[in-house]
């Protein structure tokens, strides 16, 4: 019995859906790295048995599976799996807003949640398909549809506004390591929807007033800088890797008994303790907020709303406009399909 509860601790199966992208590969590279991943499986449309086998001859821990959509390959991918990262979905090109990828990256997330839902319901599923503010609904509605949902399963990575935001303010936090100051983004993952909180950065920093604005745009369109730079060659899909890994990583850290893991993610507030009050002070359901993981996901939402400057009041009323929005062009993407004829 305590043999069986000590290898439920240390097994932490995980899935990518979208693995050979220009996400997909990076992020596998890194969990294939990771001692605390055991099994990892990877599936795609195309080019899975290429990865598998390249990533196959590093010598860690993980055992790794590779899936096409031929012979069941989903169901295999995700029977047994107990984290799920989904980067499966087209990038932007330079004119694009995440906005217009939703015509096709709500369908791929809305078949691949249907077979979360079927074969691994009880999953971790962290998506980072754009435009997230709207696919995490999508994925939410499919899971309430079969009656698996869990809002404490459910998370939007929006850990690569955060990451931008600590590489942007280095110069004003003066850290060697960027990445020791936290720094609370919330809102959403999208343009103005997306509202650094500097005011309650710790270590606490101070901006200059004549520096604050452009500091808020670049964390703000921080993904149009890459898509421009790329010039028609896709999205940020480095920085994202290593976003979405140290994202995942904390789920799985926390899932294994971590105590004090806090990440701000896109959750569902009404299904998380403390989220119905940062639901209440929004008008919106889905956000981004610093939530405490532990071995349940996403045990307690924590809202950051109270005493925060003016500045951050207003650039949180643009967000809330265009979130809404967003949020529920998501949920009537299942609820009310358009007919396709
Ligand atoms: N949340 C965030 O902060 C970020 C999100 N993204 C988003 O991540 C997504 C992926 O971006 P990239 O990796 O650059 O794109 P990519 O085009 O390089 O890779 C996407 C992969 O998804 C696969 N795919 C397509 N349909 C599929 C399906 N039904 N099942 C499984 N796999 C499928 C493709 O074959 C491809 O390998 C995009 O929607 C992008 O906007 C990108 C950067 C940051
Ligand atoms: O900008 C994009 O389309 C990709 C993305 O979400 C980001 O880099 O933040």
């Amino acid at each position: 019995m305590v043999k069986a509860d000590l290898q439920e601790l240390t097994r932490s199966p995980t899935a990518v859906l979208g693995a050979s992208g220009g996400i997909g590969q990076p992020l596998s590279l890194l969990l294939k790295a990771c001692p605390l991943v055991d099994e990892l499986a990877l599936y795609d449309v195309v080019n899975t048995p290429g990865v598998t086998a390249d990533l196959s001859h590093i010598s860690s821990v993980a055992k790794i599976s590779g899936y096409l959509p031929k012979d069941d390959g989903l169901k295999h991918a995700l029977t047994g799996t107990d984290i799920v990262v989904i980067p499966a979905g087209i990038p932007r090109k330079p004119g694009m807003t995440r906005d217009d990828l939703f015509k096709i990256n709500a369908g791929i997330v809305r078949d691949l949640v249907e077979g979360i839902a079927k074969h691994c319901p009880k999953a971790f599923v962290l998506i980072i398909s754009n435009p997230v503010n709207s696919t995490v609904p999508i994925a939410a509605e499919v899971l309430k549809a079969a009656g698996v949902f869990d809002a404490k399963r459910l998370f939007g990575v929006t850990t690569l506004d955060v990451v931008r935001a600590e590489t942007f303010t280095q110069k004003y936090t003066g850290q060697k390591n960027p990445a020791h100051t936290k720094i609370p983004v919330i809102g959403g993952h999208s343009g103005e929807t997306i509202v650094p909180i500097f005011s309650k950065a710790s270590p606490s920093f101070t901006i200059p007033d004549d520096k604050y604005d452009d500091l808020i745009k670049r964390v703000q369109f921080g993904g149009d800088e890459v898509v421009q730079a790329k010039d028609g060659a896709g999205s940020a899909t480095l920085s994202m890797a290593y976003a979405g890994y140290r994202f995942a990583e904390s789920v799985i850290k926390a899932a294994k008994g971590e105590k004090g893991i806090i990440e701000p993610t896109f959750i569902y507030l009404p299904g998380v303790v403390g989220g119905e009050e940062i639901a209440e002070a929004t008008g919106v359901q889905f956000f981004s907020t610093p939530v405490e993981l532990g071995p349940n996901g996403a045990e307690k939402a924590i809202n950051i709303l109270d005493g925060i400057t003016d500045k951050e009041s207003r650039l949180l009323e643009a967000c809330k406009a265009g979130l809404q929005g967003n949020i529920l062009k998501g949920v009537d993407f299942i609820k009310s399909p358009v007919p396709t004829k």
